[in-house]
């Protein structure tokens, strides 16, 4: 057995040797496809039982098991593994379903997959439970971060949107309805615009409004105001857009009581308000004050804030905050606000107290991964959420023209949301295609 393991690793350095060898490192997902793929799934066939027995991942079988193979098959009897029920090669990896013996449970895999990832010369091994009793190893061949490709199913629906991929090669969905908050923390040039510029990006394409606030002078999100429904620039623009954000959730619980409902989502859909995303571009530009004259404001966007974070998600009002920091410095209200976002992605910091603000609350085993992300890969984040679990992940390269041009193709789902419109961009005539059919009917928020 062994030495069939040794052909295919041969095969594989031949093969390496004879110019692949160029592709593993340019080209790493063909390299995988071509070479990769068959080498690692030889090994992981013929040195399965005894890579289980030797990770510690075997159990003792049952009496009757061991009294069928010793009198009935006269074979030794031999400790059992975890049951293969799927094997599956992606262009990023293997995917194994293992049925899991009485005896094992999916931490003791998970506990193991450093020690796996060797065993197999494979990049990385997940384990994620799949349904009580199964587990799925998921194997990437090679470093699927260093350049991102989403994979071609993902695409942004309901609402729901792939931003970035994790590092078993799945994508990663920002998902409203699971988490209606979130917050986005990084430091200088960590990421954190190339995150909301994959959100917006597929957001723009679902029928939602979008609401900016960007109060470095717009610099990130003017380009995308074809789409936007209201955008402020200004910490007082910012202070009265919530206002009006705040007004326009008291109208959809007045809504929801006259239909007897508690959520949106219970409302019939030609009743139903349309969802507000609500993109705060950098928070402490918002809430941090430089003089006394500003306390008044500062309270009105902090309450604001609050409020909406507390109450809006029932009525489809969510809130996508970035920040450098978000913790008690940036005054009163400041944890008070991060308590109830949900949903944490947290770039490369530079202090572990800003990785312990997104992520101790929720994940505090990520706290050190978070701490861990190189400065020379940026977009690098580590996800989080309130269920505990969490996921390193790299958002995908998007120039800014790229999202501008796909919100230029989408402003016809601009929705009608009158409240809105006196904080409505002005989009040049030029940068308005011409009027197609909409796709979104205008709804009235109230009756
Ligand atoms: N996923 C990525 N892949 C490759 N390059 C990236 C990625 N994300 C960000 N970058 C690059 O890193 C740099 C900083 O990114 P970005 O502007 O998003 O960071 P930031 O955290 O918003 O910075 P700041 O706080 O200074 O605005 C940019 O040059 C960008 O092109």
């Amino acid at each position: 057995m062994a030495d069939w393991t040794l052909w295919l690793e041969a095969t594989g350095a031949l093969a390496g040797a004879g110019g692949l060898g160029y592709a593993k490192a340019r080209a790493p997902r063909v390299y995988w496809s071509l070479v990769g793929m068959p080498v690692t799934w030889g090994r992981f066939t013929l040195s399965y039982r005894s890579t289980m027995d030797v990770c510690g991942l075997t159990v003792q079988p049952s009496g009757l098991r061991a009294f069928m193979t010793r009198n009935v098959a006269r074979r030794e009897v031999q400790p059992v593994p975890p049951k293969i029920r799927r094997v599956r090669g992606t262009s990023t990896g293997l995917r194994v379903t293992l049925r899991l013996p009485a005896g094992l449970e999916p931490h003791d895999v998970i506990a193991t997959s450093e020690r796996l990832r060797h065993a197999w010369g494979v990049h990385s091994v997940t384990v994620t439970e799949t349904k009580p009793g199964y587990v799925e190893l998921r194997m990437t061949g090679y470093d699927v971060l260093r350049r991102v490709r989403m994979p071609r199913k993902a695409r942004p629906h309901d609402l729901i949107v792939p931003v970035a991929l994790r590092e078993d090669g799945t994508a990663w969905e920002r998902d409203y309805r699971a988490a209606p908050m979130a917050l986005t923390l990084g430091a200088n040039h960590s990421g954190k615009s190339m995150y909301q510029r994959n959100l917006i990006k597929g957001l723009a394409q679902l029928p939602v409004a979008l609401v900016g606030i960007d109060c470095k002078r717009g610099v990130e999100q003017t380009a995308y105001a074809p789409r936007l429904s209201a955008l402020a620039t200004t910490p007082d623009d910012a202070a009265s857009l919530l206002a009006v954000l705040v007004a326009e959730m008291e109208d959809r619980f007045d809504l929801l009581k006259r239909h007897g409902v508690s959520e949106v989502w219970e409302l019939p859909a030609a009743e139903r308000p349309v969802p507000v995303v609500v993109l705060v571009d950098e928070v402490a530009e918002l809430i941090l004050i430089s003089s006394k004259k500003d306390e008044e404001r500062r309270e009105r966007i902090v309450t604001g804030l609050i409020r909406l974070a507390q109450m809006a998600r029932a009525v489809g009002i969510h809130l996508e905050i970035c920040g450098q920091r978000f913790g008690s410095d940036l005054g009163k209200g400041a944890t008070m606000l991060r308590a109830q976002l949900t949903g944490r992605v947290v770039h490369r910091v530079n202090d572990k107290q800003t990785a312990e603000m997104g992520l101790a609350d929720v994940a505090p085993d990520s706290v050190a991964v978070a701490s861990l992300i190189p400065m020379e890969r940026p977009g690098t984040a580590v996800v989080a959420d309130a269920s505990g679990g969490w996921s390193k992940i790299r958002t995908p390269e998007t120039s800014r023209e790229e999202v501008a041009a796909v919100c230029r193709a989408h402003a016809h789902l601009v929705p009608d949301l009158p409240a809105l419109e006196p904080f409505r961009p002005f989009v040049p005539a030029q940068e308005v295609p011409a009027a197609g059919p909409s796709l979104v009917k205008p709804r009235p928020v109230t009756d």
